[in-house]
């Protein structure tokens, strides 16, 4: 595999006057381009940070990440996120939001004209374009998140970052919306790093699940491979026996291996 993303012995310690909290520890981890990774752990083991961490957003104590050979540090339209709970500006329309980001990014590159179709080419892809004069408030919780990775596909991004993007769904709209991502995903080829807490999404998703030892001084306790053909089909698979296999290897470093210790 020809590395895309490299995260590279990266520590975070976090210091408030003279406390100090050791987040992750010596997180090491290399993506192909292209690939699906998602990252799960229990609550508080660092998953976020390490996110945020990619996304320029926290800086590495020590280390850090390379984006094609180069170190970046800072946030940039090549590295986009969408977070769990959406962050639309509530008095732009959906098409606004959209496009806000895109002049940001495309200003000098293409025309008026040129930025329109982009975004509503955006809108199009998560099936939003029906809603694009609503506002935030006016629409679904699960159409905000559609409208939020339009948002960040329309900056077109080496790496989209997704920090529990379906958490605060419910089960039937999370399943249509993995269902648009994969779909995305295989239609587009993006490189994607998603955080999430629910194994049967980390397996339906993933090339790969990097499993997280609980904190402090969390690191990756293993990397599970994930080889089912795409597309995949969630009714297929719920009998498939690659697929409970790898269910179970994950609920085992989970539940088994690194029970998580609710702090007293
Ligand atoms: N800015 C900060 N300053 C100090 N400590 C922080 C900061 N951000 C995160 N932490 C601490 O780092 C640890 C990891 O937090 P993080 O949000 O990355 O975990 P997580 O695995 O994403 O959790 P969850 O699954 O609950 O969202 C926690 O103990 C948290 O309190």
């Amino acid at each position: 595999m020809t590395p895309y993303v490299k995260l590279d012995h990266i520590d975070k310690v976090f210091s408030r006057g003279k406390v100090t909290s050791e987040v992750l520890k010596d997180i090491n981890l290399t993506l192909g381009k292209g690939e699906y990774v998602s990252i799960i752990g229990h609550s508080g083991c660092g998953k976020s940070t390490m996110l945020n961490i990619i996304a320029g957003l926290t800086r590495a104590t020590t280390g850090g990440v390379l984006l094609e050979g180069r170190e970046v540090n800072s946030p940039g339209p090549d590295r986009a996120v969408v977070f769990q709970n959406h962050s639309l500006l509530p008095w732009l329309t959906v098409y606004q939001n959209v496009r806000l980001g895109v002049d940001k990014v495309f200003a000098k590159t293409k025309s008026r004209a040129e930025r329109d179709e982009w975004t509503l080419h955006n809108l199009n892809l998560v099936q939003m374009t029906h809603a694009k004069d609503k506002r935030p408030s006016e629409i679904s919780g699960g159409m905000k998140q559609r409208v939020g990775i339009a948002r960040a596909l329309a900056m077109e991004p080496k790496v989209l970052l997704l920090d529990e993007p379906f958490g605060a769904l419910d089960a039937l709209t999370r399943a249509h919306l993995q269902d648009s991502v994969m779909a995305l995903h295989q239609k587009l080829g993006n490189t994607i790093v998603m955080i999430t807490h629910d194994v049967d999404e980390a397996v339906l998703l993933s090339d790969r699940i990097v499993m997280m030892t609980n904190g402090p001084s969390a690191t990756i306790g293993e990397v599970l491979d994930v080889p089912l053909a795409r597309p995949r089909k969630r009714i297929e698979l719920a009998s498939d026996p690659v697929y409970l296999k790898c269910r179970k290897r994950v609920l085992e470093f989970l539940y088994e291996r690194h029970k998580f210790v609710e702090a007293a």
